[in-house]
């Protein structure tokens, strides 16, 4: 008797290349909206008789810091990793990007013309509030989509091209940053407005909507070709599957690597126009250009270092190496040196380096410590942990720079002395390469196969 093999939708190159790209057109459109922000923090800042909005570096670390908030404190990234164990990739999708939608919608209406300014709420400007909470709406949207996205890859790649294809999404995420440090403060420029660039990227979520929309599409038809060549269900989410997630020693220190290495690059994003402005003496309008190398470097470089995971494999090595980048490019910006624009750019270029070696090597490795079944939990574990960082550590660097960065020059106007901030970058780098070691070791003990390529031969 002949046994007929039945092929899975994943089996074809072009269907999963085709899922890949839409999924990450949407994450896409997320990391616009996330940084859309990072290079008005000027604007924001300066008094409203400069025509700024009068916030305070404080007021602008807190907004920073909001994102995390609804994740943290009502633990929304836990619950989204439930649903998403418990109802699949489609639903939760689509939710997460409903809740994208809605919270940028929020954040575009607070901080335009329409939103009436001069209230204060417990010491900080309503408008600040308000803007804050769409932003922790768009935060929780934006997490669980991440998780979402990441457990929709690896359903479709596991066994393939894994690491080239979560490499290659988050190029396409910061292809998103890139755009909105590049564009953000000349929309806002040219409209006339903080709240145009945001309403821009509420609309060009709305179309990551949509593709997802048509990704649903296809994921049902890989659910059914999966049903026909295995013939079973995977099994849904247990409660006990948080607990073999957290009893496992390899996972925390990817969550710990994950927190310490993002909150030296994601938060100092928030900050690093002005740093440009301050240290290196770039013109307001253009301070997001040198930022914007950053993401741009990475769009070639994480498929790249993601494809040399897959094919020869040194993972933990990759992230050793990206981590101690990390505590270098800190350093650079922290020291009396070479306050010319030329250095920044250089120094930008390294962590655009470091920001591919990490990403490219950490995501794909988390299959390997916890299996497909707890993965969704995993993930929304990791970033969980990952957004107490992010979090917390732009209303630090807020209230250090109000705190002991901010002087007054002989003329009268304000300035800024970012080398505190930038020693503080530097020691999350340190915590995090001293994680990087220890997960390599861990590896060594377990036998994760970290070092190992990922393409089955
Ligand atoms: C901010 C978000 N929680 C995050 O960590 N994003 C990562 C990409 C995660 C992709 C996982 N497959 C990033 O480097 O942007």
């Amino acid at each position: 008797m002949t046994e007929t093999i039945k092929r899975k939708l994943s089996d074809s190159s072009a269907a999963r290349w085709t899922a890949m790209l839409i999924v990450s057109f949407t994450m896409m459109c997320g990391y616009f909206i996330t940084d859309v922000m990072s290079p008005l923090g000027d604007m924001l800042t300066r008094s409203v008789v400069d025509g700024g909005m009068g916030w305070t570096p404080t007021e602008y670390g807190w907004f920073s810091g909001a994102y995390s908030w609804l994740n943290i404190f009502l633990l929304m990234l836990l619950f989204g990793g439930i649903i998403l164990d418990k109802m699949g990739v489609r639903f939760t999708g689509v939710m997460a990007c409903g809740l994208m939608v809605g919270g940028a919608l929020l954040k575009a209406y607070a901080v335009s013309p329409l939103f009436p300014e001069g209230g204060m709420l417990f010491g900080f400007k309503t408008q600040m509030w308000m803007a804050g909470l769409g932003f922790a709406i768009f935060g929780m949207g934006a997490e669980i989509c991440g998780i979402t996205v990441s457990k929709v890859i690896v359903k479709w790649f596991t066994g393939h091209e894994l690491a080239l294809a979560l490499g290659l999404q988050v190029a396409m995420a910061r292809l998103g940053t890139a755009a909105a440090l590049f564009f953000s403060p000349r929309i806002a420029a040219a409209w006339g407005g903080i709240s145009y660039p945001v309403f821009f990227g509420a609309l060009a979520l709305c179309i990551g909507l949509l593709a997802y929309l048509v990704y649903c599409v296809m994921d049902r038809r890989l659910d059914k070709s999966i049903a026909a060549a295995q013939g079973e269900e995977e099994e849904g989410f247990k409660l006990s599957d948080i607990k073999f997630v957290v009893t496992n020693k390899g996972f925390w220190l990817i969550a710990l690597l994950c927190l310490m290495f993002y909150a030296g690059v994601f938060p100092f994003l928030k900050f690093a126009a002005q740093l440009m402005i301050y240290k290196y003496g770039v013109d307001p309008v253009m301070a997001g250009d040198i930022p914007a190398i950053l993401p741009f470097g990475t769009i070639l470089l994480t498929p790249l270092f993601g494809s040399l995971y897959d094919r020869i494999g040194k993972g933990a090595t990759l992230m050793v190496v990206g981590a101690m980048m990390l505590v270098a490019v800190h350093v650079l910006f922290a020291l009396p040196i070479l306050n010319e624009w030329w250095f920044a750019l250089i120094v930008m270029v390294l962590l655009g380096i470091a920001f591919s070696l990490v990403p490219s090597a950490m995501w794909p490795s988390v299959p390997k410590i916890i299996p497909q079944k707890q993965l969704g939990t995993a993930y929304a574990l990791i970033f969980y942990v990952q957004n107490i960082g992010l979090m917390c550590v732009p209303m630090l660097i807020g209230w250090v720079i109000d705190r002991y960065a901010k002087f007054t020059l002989p003329d009268g106007n304000v300035s800024y002395d970012f080398t505190a901030p930038m020693w503080i970058f530097a020691l999350f780098g340190i915590v995090a390469v001293a994680l990087a070691f220890m997960l390599k070791a861990e590896d060594r003990r377990k036998g994760y196969g970290l070092e190992e390529a990922n393409i089955r031969k």
